[in-house]
């Protein structure tokens, strides 16, 4: 069995369950329950605080878990990125009242508000920069406003809860992060149940981000039309009942598929259709 750590709650849970759910794995009905095994798929999900799942990882009973990158580098525990999720996307990043710390220097000698110490601590230690750092657990935008602190150091996705605080960041992100999956560092990397995992959700990043696209074109336009869509290794071609046309098909980034199929329009393309990929294995 794989045993998996999954993201209790929080803002990585409702993504991470939704993909779990996506690559065919069973899902927990209930916020209370704390494993569930899904014999079918040979898995065990333990729900733990996201905060902890880097540790619990890293002492080795559990092979993988899905974390933030941030929550990884902030644990400082022994475990690293296997693959990138592309969910739960954010930035850490320093900020305060307008007017009053603008730079990293700036912090020097002033107290830092935020849940993650370990990234905090580690920033300032490269930056050569003495300042004292507290712990909150979370909603830590209001320290400024209730004297805990003069900096908040913090996740900022769309940048609203800054703005609801009246608080600027300043400087450079501290880091980028998102969704990742993990294991302990120097595990086997061979190990035929994580690639298998692994597999799962990587055809569903691929389903999310492609379309199937189809179209007929005349056989003179082929080279341009495929040019359009070349597809992952190469479009399939075949030929149609009427002499001089054939059907093209190719998957093509999801972004891209409505300009695609101006440009397939233009060029004499017809009957130029989308469908979804619900999974694949490349
Ligand atoms: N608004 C957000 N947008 C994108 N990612 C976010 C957001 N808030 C938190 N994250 C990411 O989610 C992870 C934090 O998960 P966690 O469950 O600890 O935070 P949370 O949703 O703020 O929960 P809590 O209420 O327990 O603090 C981090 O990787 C963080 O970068
Ligand atoms: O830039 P934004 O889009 O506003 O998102 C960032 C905010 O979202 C998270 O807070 P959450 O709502 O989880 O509350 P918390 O502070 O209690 O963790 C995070 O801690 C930031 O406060
Ligand atoms: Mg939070």
């Amino acid at each position: 069995m794989l045993r998996i750590a999954v993201p209790n709650k929080g803002a990585l849970s409702g993504p991470a369950a939704a993909m779990l759910h996506e690559a065919g794995y069973r899902m927990r009905k209930e916020s209370k329950e704390l494993v569930l095994v899904d014999p079918t798929n040979e898995v065990e999900f333990f729900y733990l605080r996201p905060k902890d799942i880097a540790i619990y990882v890293s002492a080795g009973k559990l092979d993988i878990g899905i974390t933030g990158q941030d929550l990884l580098i902030d644990s400082g525990a022994d475990a690293e990125v296997i693959l990138p999720l592309g969910f739960a996307r954010s930035t850490f990043r320093f900020a305060a009242k307008p007017g009053t710390v603008s730079d990293i220097e700036g912090l020097a000698g002033k107290t830092i508000a935020t849940s993650y110490e370990g990234i905090v601590a580690k920033h300032l230690a490269e930056s050569g920069v003495d300042a004292s750092v507290v712990h909150l657990d979370g909603a830590v935008e209001t320290a400024i406003e209730l004297g805990v602190a003069q900096v908040i150091a913090d996740v900022v996705e769309t940048g609203t809860s800054l703005r609801n605080a009246g608080l600027e960041v300043f400087g450079e992100p501290i880091m980028k992060s998102e969704a990742v999956v993990i294991r302990r560092s120097g595990a086997d990397g061979d190990d035929p149940k994580v690639a298998q995992f692994l597999r799962r959700l990587q055809g569903v990043l691929v389903a999310r981000s492609y379309v199937m696209m189809d179209y007929d074109c005349r056989a003179e336009h082929l080279e341009k039309a495929v040019a359009l869509t070349p597809g992952l290794e190469s479009p399939t071609i075949s030929p149609l009942h009427n002499e001089g046309w054939v059907a093209v098909r190719a998957m093509v980034p999801a972004k891209e598929a409505q300009r695609i199929m101006d440009d397939l329009y233009e060029l004499g393309a017809r009957a130029i259709l989308t469908t979804a990929i619900h999974a694949c294995r490349l």
